[in-house]
């Protein structure tokens, strides 16, 4: 088990920072990804969250935190780390943890969550991130086995709304199931009162990516609060 005990009790009520460039982007190289991970450690991250192998590989060696990997393929229906070759590919680079999607959809592999949980828990040391986007996809994936269950993709998946900023509702539907285990806050927590929000609503951990290491994205928001 690389995520030992006291590793995930290290995340309990903290700040997962996701460092993430996306293709064609400037920034988009695992080095630079590796320096945002570091400086986002420096800042009091507990852990990092970021996409492609060798990312998962230049944030092991940046940083000592828990590295939470993923592998992004394709843009529609099942594509974070859509099957169990990605996911063990995810664990093999060195992962802690691998997300991937949680949703009950069909995976393009045709396993099941289950068989694709059971997989990297018996072929790897790694943990499991299911990323869901409903209280059905969190029961589900629980039942399957997952270690944590992240909201990453509610508003992504058509069985919830894209609120605003996080889906608090879903959070607290999420914390009352009593799934046994910790629930993530993932997805649109752009302030630290988002982010304060989400824990209070009952998140484990609170992970956020764009408003902390997406700077095309942030500009943008700059940009058009100028309206220029
Ligand atoms: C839906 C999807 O593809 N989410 C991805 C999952 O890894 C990333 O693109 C997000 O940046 C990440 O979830 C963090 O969320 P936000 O950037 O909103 O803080």
């Amino acid at each position: 088990m690389l995520l030992s005990p006291t590793a995930l009790e290290s995340m309990r009520g903290r700040l997962i920072v996701s460092a993430q460039a996306y293709p064609g982007e400037p920034m988009r190289d695992p080095r630079t990804m590796g320096q945002v991970a570091a400086s986002a450690v420096i800042g009091g991250a507990a852990a990092v969250r970021v996409q492609g192998l060798a990312d998962v590989q230049a944030a092991r060696s940046a940083v000592e935190v828990p590295v939470i990997g993923l592998f992004k393929d394709g843009h529609d229906s099942v594509f974070i780390t859509p099957t169990i070759r990605h996911a063990l590919a995810v664990a093999s680079a060195g992962a802690h943890i691998v997300a991937l999607d949680g949703t009950r959809r069909k995976r393009p592999d045709g396993a099941s969550l289950a068989e694709t949980v059971a997989a990297v828990q018996s072929d790897s040391l790694a943990s499991v991130m299911a990323d869901c986007g409903s209280l059905a996809d969190a029961d589900a994936a629980a039942e399957a086995g997952a270690d944590l269950i992240g909201t990453t993709l509610a508003g992504y998946t058509g069985e919830r709304g894209r609120t605003e900023g996080p889906d608090l509702e879903l959070i607290e539907q999420l914390a009352a199931a009593d799934l046994g285990r910790p629930v993530i806050a993932e997805g649109r927590i752009h302030t630290p009162a988002q982010a304060r929000a989400a824990l209070d609503a009952g998140a484990y951990a609170v992970v956020v990516g764009t408003a902390i290491t997406h700077p095309a994205s942030i500009t943008g928001w700059f940009v058009d609060a100028l309206g220029a």
